[in-house]
């Protein structure tokens, strides 16, 4: 090299039968040596001093410490902004602040390059080590291959990668393959500096120099190039999991998906870690609806005849103001037949309206699709739309309702449509028909948001508490419509009547944090969780605490669970094959005897016990998770 810089104007540096560069020395060592590296060696104890000394010196440019040990640290500073001058300033303001036992300048050398990239390597093996969590549902699982991969690649390096690379007949190109391998990489570029270390200590040289990376046989170029490029691709990547594009930009979410038998992309996984182990061990109704869905999936065409099929819905509102976002639907699994009504119950902000949103094409899903009579939610919500019905809310449906009917053109235009389902809803006789739905009362407005939804034989109606507010005349004529019109298609519909639920639904799902915690028939449903029977006791407030002490003595060894509390009325679950009547009986004697009881009565689990007890049970669960 010495000789090449004496005499040359111009070199060219040759390898493998072609130039890969070409230019006077001088250019050469600007293009590929654009850093200068500062080595100061200080006690220990002031690293950190000198570290804020040499970046303050260099900046605005920045001083990247690129090497730190027992004192002596290394600064990659950029030649265009950091000039020798700085340099120096910076040592001399070290010089008058810590004791400097030596220092350096000279040019980066491929060592300090290495080192550099390895060290970004290192957070590329953080970066993937998130990338291989999002693929686990369990944290357990994924931290152990995470260490199997970190500690499995160093050994495999050594044991196998290391007899590879001292092979001088094993295909150069097949070793590039295996270094894809981030840990392989890694390995091969600490095995040649190593090398390389070690052969300067024997013959007096130093180690690797800049022009050794055109050696083919070190493969350090690749190396290097390998680990800048996955580095970039696994950021990219992780980046784009973590926050969960509403928007499918790459086939790796395609890939992903198919991988996970899911239609768009990979879901969540802190979330899904928590829901999926409670699906299995605790919720087997939900656990096999999945399953049902999944070979309804499978059996496509057949399949999806007639069915309104959810396949692993999510909806995740992005955080707003540093919130963090909200996860309203949880991978929501659903397979419905035509002449099903089938009844979502969750308390508020269970995230009922955000699953009906995304069915009704007004929110996007974040993550799955729904199939209504095969018709993708995705791809085809044009067609979807000209077949559901949907019941709105008091502000909207009045708006819509007002377009529709009092527009000369429209009424013509549905005429005989709108006649019958104005008698279906007993809306036409005694004049109502003619009136603009602005003198309507709030019953009548809620039968005509039903009428309207169930114009044009929609394939499925979405029904969002439809008999809020209505009298119980209006309310059991609105509850004969709509038990009439789930014949031809499917219902779904949320309520906070159990009542309701009870009368209309064919099949009940309780909802409750984005999720379903149990599915079934209002009767399977009372059977499996109301295994219990219900004791309800009213004294006076003060004597509540009293009341249950009592009511827990009488039930003992089987536990009496206080479902309901509230001014001296409580209700207590008692298991039925722990606590027979004759128990039940003994309690109110004794609570008798002890404290004024006003009143009580006991009873079979209602389908409003199921629901307290699995929403109470939910929410216990989420706030251990
Ligand atoms: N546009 C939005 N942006 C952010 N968060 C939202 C948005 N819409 C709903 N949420 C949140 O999602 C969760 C579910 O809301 P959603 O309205 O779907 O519940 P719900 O079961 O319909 O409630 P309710 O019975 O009260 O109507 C709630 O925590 C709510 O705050």
């Amino acid at each position: 090299m010495e000789e090449a810089e004496e005499l040359c104007d111009r070199i060219g540096i040759f390898v493998n039968g072609e130039f890969h560069c070409l230019g006077t020395p001088k250019e050469l060592k600007a293009r590929y040596g654009g850093t200068r590296i500062l080595t100061i060696t200080t006690p220990p104890e002031h690293e950190a001093a000198v570290a804020r000394l040499v970046a303050a010196a260099a900046a605005p440019a920045p001083a990247v410490r690129v090497y730190g040990v027992s004192g002596t640290q290394k600064f990659a500073l950029p030649r265009r902004g950091v000039g020798l001058g700085a340099v120096f300033g910076a040592v001399e303001a070290a010089r008058a602040a810590v004791p400097v036992l030596g220092w350096g300048v000279a040019d980066a050398t491929l060592e300090d390059v290495f080192v550099a990239v390895a060290k970004e390597a290192r957070a590329f093996d953080i970066v993937l080590a998130f990338l291989f969590a999002s693929f686990f549902s369990s944290v357990k699982t994924a931290t152990v291959i995470g260490y199997i991969y970190v500690f499995g690649s160093s050994l495999l390096g050594e044991a196998l990668l290391k007899n590879f690379i001292e092979d001088i007949t094993f295909p150069r190109r097949w070793l590039v393959m295996m270094e894809l391998v981030p840990g392989f990489s890694l390995y091969r570029g600490i095995y040649e500096l190593a090398e390389y270390a070690s052969e300067g200590r024997n013959m007096g040289k130093p180690g690797m120099q800049w022009v050794d990376l055109n050696d083919p046989v070190n493969g350090m170029k690749d190396v290097l190039v390998l680990i800048s490029v996955e580095w970039i691709i696994l950021l990219l990547v992780a980046f784009l999991l973590a926050h969960r594009p509403t928007w499918q930009p790459l086939f790796l979410f395609g890939f992903l998906s198919t991988k996970h038998s899911s239609p768009s992309r990979k879901p969540d996984k802190l979330k899904r870690k928590s829901s999926r182990v409670h699906i299995d061990m605790e919720k087997p109704d939900v656990f096999l609806e999945r399953k049902v869905v999944k070979r309804f999936l499978k059996v496509k065409e057949m399949g999806m005849r007639n069915m309104i099929i959810c396949h692993n819905l999510r909806k995740m509102y992005p955080g707003k103001n540093r919130n963090p976002d909200k996860l309203a639907v949880r991978g929501l699994s659903l397979a419905l037949r035509k002449g099903q009504c089938f009844g979502m119950l969750g308390p508020n902000g269970a995230g009922k309206t955000s699953f009906i949103n995304m069915m009704i094409g007004l929110a996007k899903p974040t993550y799955g699709t729904a199939y209504i009579h095969g018709m993708d939610l995705r791809k085809d919500m044009n067609e979807i739309y000209a077949n559901i019905g949907l019941t709105m809310g008091d502000s909207d449906r009045t708006r819509a309702s007002n377009v529709l009917w009092t527009n000369e053109e429209s009424h013509r235009c549905y005429s005989n449509k709108v006649e019958e389902s104005l008698k279906n809803v007993n809306l036409f006789h005694n004049g109502f028909g003619d009136k603009s739905v602005s003198k309507y009362s709030g019953g009548m407005k809620r039968r005509l948001s039903v009428a309207i939804a169930l114009i044009g034989n929609p394939k499925v109606v979405y029904m969002d508490e439809p008999s809020t507010g209505l009298d119980t005349r209006s309310r059991s004529d609105l509850w004969r419509v709509i038990k009439r019109a789930k014949k031809d298609c499917t219902i779904i519909l949320t309520t906070h009547s159990m009542e309701e639920a009870e009368e209309l639904c064919d099949r009940i799902g309780i909802f409750v944090n984005g999720e379903f915690h149990c599915l079934g028939t209002p009767k399977e449903l009372k059977a499996r969780y109301g295994g219990t029977r219900i004791l309800t006791i009213t004294t006076p407030p003060e004597h509540e605490a009293a009341g249950a002490r009592l009511v827990a003595a009488a039930a003992a060894p089987a536990p009496a669970v206080r479902v309901y509390g509230v001014s001296g009325t409580q209700k207590f679950a008692l298991p039925r094959r722990g606590v027979g009547l004759g128990a039940v009986f003994g309690a109110v004697e004794a609570a008798r005897a002890a404290v004024p009881v006003l009143g009580w009565g006991v009873a079979d689990a209602t389908l409003e016990d199921v629901f307290v007890a699995v929403a109470k049970e939910a929410r216990a669960f989420d706030v251990l998770s």
